[in-house]
């Protein structure tokens, strides 16, 4: 296992191009299983997550040839089970899509319960509730779902949550479904817009996808189909939250800037200078940070996959900000590691309070999870002296080449073995 080891202080100076965005990859590839030929996937984000969602197709019997770094072709044809061994699924938070892939292919699906980054209960109830709808059975056993139907018909699923899983899975099974089905208070995530438009492109017929209400019309058979995913909403947001906590100057390129647009009128609230061009976004910072509040919300709300990193931005900014996270029971685990390096913050349930401090220090910390590891290395960049940062998996999850794409920008970054103690057994 490795560690970062990061020397703060240097503003972020130069260029950075954003990968293809992870949640849309996790969904695109099991997607994939629906169809009939061959899809080639390009702009795939090299990260932990899409390797081992790839090497479960592999598993299940898929071909999967790797053209280059970021594009694969996948040959679903010798799919030859449904059932996905329990070690690797229970991995990552986006195996459950492959509920609704196997579902939609072979009116079977057994799959353990997803893992994913700890955020308190992360419950399935309303992708259950929608495979229902669709007339499947499901049940629990050893760890396992296990949902079958001996023929998948459209329905109408209002979902009790806005779910971009629950959301997903349902379009996944409801593809191949007889008839309409119409999901209402659907999520509206710029991934399910990249699901729907890759489904499309192989033959599915659904609308409304970005919107709350999406319409599928089953289709017997979905061809193979050659699709570039759209880039990381939230890896962008990283580059753009890192370049204004070291008071640098980025501009941040392959993004959609119409995706981004919670994120910058934030940063513009804390007096960061967002400029945006057609493909890109530059910021930059000379002056304080100016505090501000923020409540995370489904999409077009501001993401609470975005909420850690800001919450460095807030530790350092002038005056009292609030952040609400409205998504999830528990996502402030890394307090604690920002309490470390010397910021001032109070949680109470969903709410943290931020007492802005001139600088942070340097410290020994860890990543808690994906987006609170990406915070740390954003805290670890804008703090004074040393950081080691450990448990770094998390944030491979997620983020192509961080250590390279940060030290382009002149980042003082290191990827450097944990020396593990070996304590000698007394004879
Ligand atoms: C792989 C992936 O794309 N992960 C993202 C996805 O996670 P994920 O798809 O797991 O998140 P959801 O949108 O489903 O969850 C949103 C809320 O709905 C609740 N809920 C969800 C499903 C359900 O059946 N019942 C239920 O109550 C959850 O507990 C949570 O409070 O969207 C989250 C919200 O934008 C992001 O933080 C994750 O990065
Ligand atoms: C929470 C995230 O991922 P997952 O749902 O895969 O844990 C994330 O991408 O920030």
């Amino acid at each position: 296992m490795d560690k970062f080891v990061i020397t703060g202080g240097r503003p972020l100076r130069g260029e950075v191009t954003i990968s293809g965005a992870k949640n849309a990859a996790v969904a695109i590839i099991p997607a994939a299983i629906l169809s009939d030929g061959v899809c080639r996937i390009e702009n795939i984000p090299n990260i932990s997550d899409v390797s081992m969602i790839s090497r479960i197709l592999s598993e299940l019997g898929a071909q999967i040839r790797l053209v280059n770094k970021n594009t694969i072709e996948i040959d679903p044809k010798h799919i030859h089970t449904a059932v996905v061994p329990y070690e690797m699924a229970r991995r990552m938070r986006a195996s459950y899509y492959l509920i609704g892939a196997l579902l939609g292919r072979f009116l079977h699906a057994r799959v353990s319960l997803p893992g994913g980054c700890n955020f308190g209960v992360r419950p399935i109830d309303q992708h259950l509730k929608g495979f229902a709808a669709l007339g499947a059975t499901w049940s629990l056993d050893q760890g396992m779902v296990d949902v079958k139907v001996d023929k998948l018909v459209g329905s109408q699923i209002y979902l009790d949550v806005v779910s971009v899983g629950a959301t997903i899975n349902i379009m996944l099974a409801a593809v191949k479904a007889k008839g309409l089905t119409v999901i209402e208070n659907a999520a509206r995530e710029p991934h399910i817009v990249d699901l729907a438009n890759f489904l499309n492109s192989m033959g599915a017929d659904i609308r409304g996808a970005g919107t709350d209400v999406i319409k599928i019309r089953g289709v017997d058979r979905l061809s193979g189909t050659t699709y570039s995913i759209i880039p990381d909403q939230i890896e962008a947001g990283t580059y753009m939250a890192a370049a204004a906590a070291t008071g640098g100057d980025v501009l941040v390129k392959n993004v959609i800037p119409k995706h981004l647009e919670s994120i910058t009128a934030k940063l513009l609230e804390m007096d960061v200078d967002v400029q945006e061009y057609d493909d890109s976004v530059r910021v930059s910072r000379s002056g304080p940070l100016n505090r501000c509040n923020i409540k995370t919300m489904p999409h077009p709300g501001f993401p609470t996959d975005m909420q850690p990193q800001f919450a460095v931005l807030l530790a350092l900014a002038r005056g009292t900000s609030i952040i609400t996270e409205g998504v999830w029971d528990n996502r402030f685990r890394y307090v604690d590691e920002l309490r470390r390096m010397g910021a001032n913050i109070q949680v109470d349930g969903k709410v943290a309070v931020f007492e802005g401090v001139e600088a942070l220090q340097g410290a020994p910390i860890k990543a808690t999870d994906l987006r609170a590891g990406a915070a740390m290395i954003i805290a670890a960049l804008a703090a004074q002296g040393v950081t080691e940062i450990e448990e770094i998996c998390h944030i491979e999850r997620g983020y192509e080449n961080i250590e390279e794409k940060l030290q382009s920008l002149g980042a003082d970054i290191r990827r450097v073995p944990v020396q593990i103690a070996v304590t000698a057994k007394a004879q």
